[in-house]
């Protein structure tokens, strides 16, 4: 089973064995949606993958697992921002208090590094511009190759649910990353 902590596996003693590819699970959530999709995907990952809110993620540039999977709900077209994330707690969600594109701009270029992104958006309707693709864009300029296209999960409305089947996809798509890694 994938762990939830704050930390990364800097520390040998936590790694799991040598054969077993290591994973960040990096999300941003103001209802939990995007954290139950994140650690559905972790599960899909298996036991080398850490689940963390981004909050309490380490910075971008300590990050040395051989993935890094980052995941964000959709705002205004594309990742958070403070104005963004106000306006869900004003509507009854939680502001994280930081975002996906704070940790990202924090971060320096480095080159040989691997990622993969995922958003949750509403279906119905589905509005042009993700999270999952503006996160993509910013590894990239990173030095990231990104190793699957962009997924997106669906929620029915701005607080969720998920969409039926979602979590499971989530599975299966975290154990088609672990397979490319
Ligand atoms: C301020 C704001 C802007 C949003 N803009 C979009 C959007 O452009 N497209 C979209 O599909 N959903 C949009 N949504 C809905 C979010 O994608 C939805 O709240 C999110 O998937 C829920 O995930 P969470 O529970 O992890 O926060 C927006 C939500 C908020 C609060």
């Amino acid at each position: 089973m994938p762990t939830t902590m704050t930390v990364t596996r800097s520390d040998p003693s936590t790694l799991p064995g040598r054969d077993v590819p290591t994973a960040l699970v990096v999300h941003e959530s103001c209802w939990g949606n995007t954290r139950l999709v994140a650690e559905a995907i972790a599960q899909g990952l298996g036991e080398g993958a850490t689940v963390v809110g981004v909050a309490s993620a380490p910075p971008l540039d300590q990050v040395h697992t051989d993935l890094l999977v980052v995941g964000a709900p959709t705002h205004a077209f594309g990742l958070s921002r403070p104005g963004t994330r106000h306006d869900a707690s004003e509507r009854g969600g939680t502001d994280p208090g930081t975002g996906i594109r704070e940790w990202l701009e924090a971060a320096s270029p480095a080159a040989g590094r691997r990622a993969a992104t995922f958003d949750t958006h509403v279906r119905r309707p589905n509005l042009p511009g993700t999270a999952s693709r503006a996160a993509a864009r910013r590894l990239r300029h990173l030095g990231f190759e990104i190793v699957r296209e962009p997924e997106v999960f669906w929620v029915r409305g701005m607080e969720g649910p998920l969409e039926e089947g979602e979590l499971a996809r989530a599975r299966a798509w975290g154990a088609e990353l672990v397979r490319l890694l």
